[in-house]
């Protein structure tokens, strides 16, 4: 007996390339608060820089952890070229964190006792990397972040934005597709802070990473392709 046509399945939508949010949804445990993210969609595509800015509690810290795999969201979903990252394993998002995300902090991220040099070449030496190639690919960064000379320099003997760009370079050493920063400028003046920016930028550019960054200061925000405006939970606004 001949079996009816099969129709063929409608086409899967396209993927889009990038770090994507859909309908992202956080409440903390107990807290018995409204939720962090209250339904957040965003798209950071390929060698985009994108600032979230917001007023004190209105969830971006909460979004850039939830998007970076370091929180599961409540309901919804991340995904990094269609794949999943909050729906993801624990040792599949660790490996994410670990090999294919960068991170930046406003500061104390660095070892103290280490030089710069070893700072910037222990995610790879931690990843399996020899001791010999991990230095030599973080020696590459020293002199595009304007740091040449200083890689035997202990992080107490650095000032603020370089210790920040040693920090820059510690992130993208791996080579990381999304870099995720949080105030990185925050410890800094406006003068340095611009310096950090240009820098982040300029290399993140350059590998064709994401960088979703969180800041309070308009300045640093501007360094960006465009700035996802936060209040309660929801992106309310875009700017570029
Ligand atoms: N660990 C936690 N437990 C309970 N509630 C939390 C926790 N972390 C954040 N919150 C709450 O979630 C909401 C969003 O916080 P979040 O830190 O994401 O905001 P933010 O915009 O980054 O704030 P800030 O600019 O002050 O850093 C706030 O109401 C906050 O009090």
């Amino acid at each position: 007996m001949t079996q009816p046509a099969a129709h063929s399945p409608a086409p899967a939508p396209p993927v889009a390339a990038g770090l994507a949010a859909h309908d992202l949804v956080k409440t903390y445990a107990g807290s018995g608060g409204p939720p962090a993210l209250a339904g957040v969609r965003l798209l950071v595509r390929p060698g985009e820089a994108v600032a979230v800015m917001g007023p004190s509690g209105s969830g971006k810290t909460t979004l850039l952890h939830v998007l970076a795999g370091i929180l599961t969201p409540d309901t919804g979903l991340v995904t990094l070229d269609g794949h999943p990252v909050s729906d993801a394993s624990d040792g599949t998002r660790t490996r994410l964190r670990r090999d294919t995300f960068g991170f930046v902090f406003q500061s104390g991220q660095l070892l103290p006792e280490l030089p710069a040099l070893e700072n910037v070449a222990l995610p790879l030496m931690l990843a399996g990397v020899d001791r010999r190639t991990a230095q030599a690919r973080a020696a590459e960064l020293f002199a595009p972040l304007g740091l040449a000379g200083l890689e035997r320099r202990r992080p107490g003997e650095l000032s603020g934005g370089q210790a920040q760009r040693v920090a820059i370079a510690r992130a993208l050493v791996g080579r990381p597709r999304v870099v995720f920063a949080d105030e990185p400028t925050g410890a800094l003046d406006q003068r340095t802070g611009a310096e950090v920016m240009h820098h982040l930028t300029a290399l993140t550019g350059t590998l064709g990473a994401s960088l979703l960054l969180v800041t309070h200061d308009q300045h640093v925000a501007a360094w960006c392709h465009r700035t996802l405006h936060m209040q309660d939970g929801h992106i309310v606004r875009e700017t570029r």
